[in-house]
C-alpha cells in the first residue's frame, strides 16, 4: 500500500497560536504522518497560547487515535528578519515583554542550536497580517500596504532564505494562500490580495531557486474559507462558509483538516515531483465561472 509516511522528518510550521487554524490543522496532520513539529508563535500571543497548552486546553488527537505533542515552541514575529531590524519601541510593548530572540534569523539559529544543520525537512509558513484588511485596496495607505506585503508574503521569502540552509535536500516548503490573489474577493483589503499574488508568484519562483540551492520543494495552498481567529478578525467569514457550501463545484466547505491532509501529501514524498504549485483545496470553488442554481444541484 502507498503510504504518507513522515517517519523521522523535523517540521517548523510557523503561525500556530491556537487549536482552531490551518496552521493547527498542518501541524497535527504531519504529526499523524510520523513528523515531530515545532512551531513558531507570534509574541502577542504567546502567552495565550501557552496558558492553554499548559491548561489542558488545546485538542492534541489525532485523526487515525492518540495523541501528538509540540516538539518545541519558538516565538517568532515574521514582520523581522534579525534583531537589528526589531524597533526598539517594541521592548516597552507589553505585549513583547520577556520574550527573546524572535525575528526569523533568531529562530532559525535557535532552530539550527537545538537540532543541528540540517535539521528541517518540512516549513510550514501559516500566518498573514494586514491591519487595512477591512478597508478596500483602492482606500489602502502605502503604509498598509506595504505592512500587509512585508508579513504576509516577504516574510516567506526571508523564511526560505534563512531556514533553507537548515533543510535536508528533499524537504518541502508550504504556504497558505487564498484566492483573493487571483481573482477579486470583495472585503479582502488592505492589499491583502496584492500579498497573496505576491506569494503565489514566489511561490514559482522559490521553487527553482531554492531547489536548485538547496534541493527543496516549494507550493502553496489555496485554502477555501475557514472561520479561524485571524479570519473572525476580518468579518463575515460564516457568509463565506455559506456561500462556498452553496455555490462550489462541490456543494461544502473544505476543513482545516482536508487543508492539513493536503499540506501532508505536498511535504512528502509522494509529492516528489510538485513544485511551484499553487493547490486549491476550496471544494472546487475556484473553478467556478457562475454559481450553479438549484435546477443545476438538483439533476
Ligand atoms: N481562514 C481563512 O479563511 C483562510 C483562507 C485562505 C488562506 N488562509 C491563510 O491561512 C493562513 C493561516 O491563517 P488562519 O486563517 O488559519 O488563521 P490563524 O489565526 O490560525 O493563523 C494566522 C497566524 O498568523 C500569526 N501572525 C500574525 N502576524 C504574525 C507575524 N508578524 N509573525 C508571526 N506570526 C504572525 C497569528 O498569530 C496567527 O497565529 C494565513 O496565511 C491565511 O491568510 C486563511
Amino acid at each position: 500500500m502507498l503510504s504518507l509516511d513522515l517517519t523521522g522528518k523535523r517540521a517548523f510550521v510557523a503561525g500556530v497560536a491556537d487549536d482552531n487554524g490551518y496552521g493547527w490543522a498542518i501541524a497535527r496532520a504531519l504529526a499523524g504522518a510520523g513528523a515531530s513539529v515545532c512551531v513558531g508563535t507570534w509574541p502577542p500571543v504567546l502567552g495565550i497560547f501557552q496558558r492553554l497548552r499548559e491548561k489542558g486546553r488545546l485538542d492534541f488527537s489525532l485523526e487515525q487515535g492518540g495523541e501528538w505533542d509540540i516538539e518545541k515552541v519558538y516565538p517568532l514575529d515574521a514582520l523581522y528578519d534579525t534583531l537589528d531590524d526589531v524597533p526598539t519601541e517594541l521592548a516597552d510593548d507589553k505585549r513583547y515583554r520577556g520574550v527573546e530572540k524572535f525575528s526569523i534569523q533568531e529562530v532559525a539559529d535557535a532552530l539550527e542550536a537545538d537540532h543541528g544543520s540540517p535539521c528541517i525537512d518540512v516549513l510550514v509558513h501559516s500566518l498573514a497580517n494586514g491591519p487595512e484588511v477591512s478597508k478596500p485596496l483602492v482606500e489602502t495607505s502605502r503604509a498598509g500596504y506595504l505592512a500587509a506585503l512585508s508579513a504576509s508574503a516577504y516574510s516567506l521569502v526571508s523564511m526560505v532564505q534563512r531556514m533553507g540552509p537548515l533543510m535536508r535536500p528533499g524537504g518541502a516548503v508550504v504556504s497558505l494562500s487564498y484566492l483573493a490573489g487571483e481573482r477579486v474577493i470583495p472585503g479582502y483589503g488592505g492589499g491583502m490580495s496584492s500579498a497573496k499574488s505576491a506569494l503565489e508568484g514566489d511561490t514559482r519562483t522559490l521553487a527553482y531557486e531554492a531547489g536548485r540551492r538547496y534541493g527543496i520543494r516549494v507550493n502553496t495552498i489555496s485554502a477555501g474559507p475557514l472561520a479561524s481567529r485571524a479570519a473572525k478578525a476580518i468579518g463575515s467569514i460564516g457568509n463565506l462558509v455559506e456561500y462556498y457550501e452553496q455555490n462550489a463545484a462541490l456543494p461544502a466547505c473544505n476543513t482545516a483538516d482536508d487543508v492539513g491532509r493536503a499540506a501532508a501529501f505536498l511535504c512528502s514524498p509522494l509529492a516528489a515531483a510538485i513544485t511551484g504549485e499553487t493547490l486549491h483545496v476550496d471544494m472546487g470553488y475556484h473553478a467556478m465561472g457562475m454559481i450553479a442554481g438549484d435546477q443545476l444541484t438538483n439533476e
